[in-house]
């Protein structure tokens, strides 16, 4: 082995884990080198998954008209001449730009960034294989090292992903024509995201889970609203099923039979039912750690593996495999291995945002692990449609639910279907994070009109929903 190049820390793979956690240590003074093994930095929250899927949504929306005809009587809808570089123009120009500027963010902060596929020579040295040309090896030495190398999709081998109809979320991207029909396996949250997506743009969608029940970690009221939605949106949902048989002929659509019998005919197939953890490279036993049964790295809470100087975060140690939760890891991996206090613990409360249209997001407890919990529960909702800002965007089907501990009024949770419904959230969720309720929010004065507003109004009904029940307030007589 050539002489390994030293360092304080040496991070494998660059998504939101693996930079957080370089930035991080770089701030604390430390010299950090990070491994890539494509050519841009960033993950596949940058370059496959989190902010393509974002930007296709958005280009959808713009697209279909579906945002517009919201608004009544107008439609804008330019479907009829859509090509399938329509759709994905805008997606490449946004990740470049945003892996362009992660990079030169590293190369502000110093860290070193090698191109190369990286794995563990023994437990403080890492192994770089070069991309060729020009190839060979460079070896980095670690005082620490850290394991963010992500996930890939799960290609389960029924699905002939060879034919240029059948893809990964991965192989989407770069789809040579905008599907007709759809059938879209897994109605996760990727399947779901791109279920909405593609229903939008007008094609045919079939969307089919081996589950009863869309998003079940969801409130269920918001879960049965998505359903809805979706469903008025064009979707058609198969339930309890997998797919036995998928049957590609080279000319003509593809035959997918069900567990059920049922038989699907469609133009192409989205597989999106899970993902693995990436350790294929990684050869974890030179550093002196195993892989768990599921494939994945097993960690502390400081996301130490039970190699003490060896951290890992991100996609690669499982739930919950958000980009928004792996960026969290990587710091506090950064800061407990260089003993800073500046963040001790991931935040209290995660927030999910999930982009279907409609889009949907929550933090803390929905209302049934609420009253699982023991809480005395009270809920308060307030519906787009009677706020002024909801009633402008032409959103008649959105919602915000705010769940209070009855006896003290405190937040528990906040859950949000419909426009802007991910950044909407963010209000209860510093409210859950600064232990508030609803005398916070009464005591707030909002921009008017904003769906800010939501939350008065929210908070409002269920203080009336708790006087009645107490019996404090008669209700109106109706002459
Ligand atoms: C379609 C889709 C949509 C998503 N939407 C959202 C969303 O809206 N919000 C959200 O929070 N999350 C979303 N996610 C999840 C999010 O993208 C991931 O949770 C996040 O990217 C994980 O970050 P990570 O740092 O663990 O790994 P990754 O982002 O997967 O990055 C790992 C990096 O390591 C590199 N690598 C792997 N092995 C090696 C090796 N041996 N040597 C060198 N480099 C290596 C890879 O090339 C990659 O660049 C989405 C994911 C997908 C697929
Ligand atoms: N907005 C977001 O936060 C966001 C968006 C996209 C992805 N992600 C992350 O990406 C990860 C992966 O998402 P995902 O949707 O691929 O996985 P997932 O595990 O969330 O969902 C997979 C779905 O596929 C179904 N399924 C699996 N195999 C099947 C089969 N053979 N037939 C029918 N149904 C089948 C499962 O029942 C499940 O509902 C998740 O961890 C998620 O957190 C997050």
């Amino acid at each position: 082995m050539p002489d390994a190049l030293p360092f304080d820390l040496v991070v494998i793979g660059a998504g939101p884990g693996g930079v957080a956690a370089a930035e991080t240590a770089a701030l604390l003074g430390r010299k950090v080198a990070i491994v890539e093994a494509t050519p841009l930095v960033g993950g596949a929250a940058v370059n496959t998954g989190t902010i393509p899927s974002k930007t296709l949504r958005e280009t959808a929306l713009a697209l279909s008209g579906v945002r517009s005809r919201a608004l009544h009587g107008v439609d804008l809808s330019l479907r009829r001449g859509l090509t399938v570089n329509d759709l994905l123009r805008h997606e490449r120009a946004v990740k470049a730009t945003e892996a362009t500027q992660m990079r030169a963010r590293l190369d502000a902060y110093g860290v070193t960034v090698v191109h190369g596929t990286g794995g563990f020579h023994d437990a403080h040295t890492v192994r770089v294989v070069r991309p060729t040309p020009p190839g060979g090896e460079v070896y980095l030495r670690g005082e620490k090292v850290l394991v963010a190398t992500g996930s890939t999709p799960a290609r389960p081998t029924l699905f002939p992903f060879q034919s240029n109809r059948v893809h990964d979320s991965d192989e989407l991207l770069y789809i040579s024509a905008l599907p007709r029909s759809l059938a879209v396996i897994g109605a996760g949250v990727i399947g779901s995201e791109y279920a909405c997506m593609f229903a939008a743009l007008g094609t045919r969608v079939h969307l089919v889970d081996g589950r009863d029940k869309l998003l079940p970690f969801l409130d269920p009221d918001l879960s049965a609203a998505l359903q809805g939605a979706m469903t008025a949106g064009g979707i058609r949902f198969w339930w309890n099923e997998k797919v036995a048989k998928c049957d590609t002929p080279r000319i003509g659509e593809t035959t997918l039979t069900l567990t059920s019998g049922a038989e699907l005919q469609v133009d192409q197939v989205l597989v999106c039912a899970g993902r693995s953890a990436r350790t294929v490279e990684l050869n974890p036993a030179a550093a002196g750690f195993e892989l768990t049964p599921k494939g994945l790295i097993a960690v502390d809470e400081h996301f130490r593996t039970t190699v003490p100087h060896v951290y890992a975060v991100g996609d690669v140690i499982g739930f919950p495999a958000l980009a928004s939760t792996s960026a969290e890891q990587g710091r506090v991996a950064a800061c407990h291995m260089f003993g800073s206090d500046e963040k001790d613990a991931v935040a209290k409360f995660l927030p999910a945002g999930i982009y279907t249209i409609p889009e949907v997001s929550a933090a803390g407890l929905t209302e049934p692990e609420a009253l699982a919990a023991g809480h005395a529960v009270v809920v308060g909702r307030a519906d787009y449609a009677q706020n002024p800002r909801g009633k402008i965007i032409g959103d008649k089907s959105g919602f915000l639910k705010l769940v209070f501990d009855a006896a003290d009024m405190k937040l528990l949770g906040v859950h949000v279907i419909g426009e802007q419904a991910s950044e909407l959230v963010h209000i209860g969720l510093l409210a859950l994070m600064a232990g508030g309720g609803a005398k916070l929010f009464l005591d707030t004065c909002f921009n008017y009109p904003t769906l800010g507003d939501l939350y008065k109004l929210a908070t409002h009904d269920a203080l009336i929903r708790r006087a009645r029940h107490a019996g404090r307030i008669p209700r109106a007589v109706v002459s």
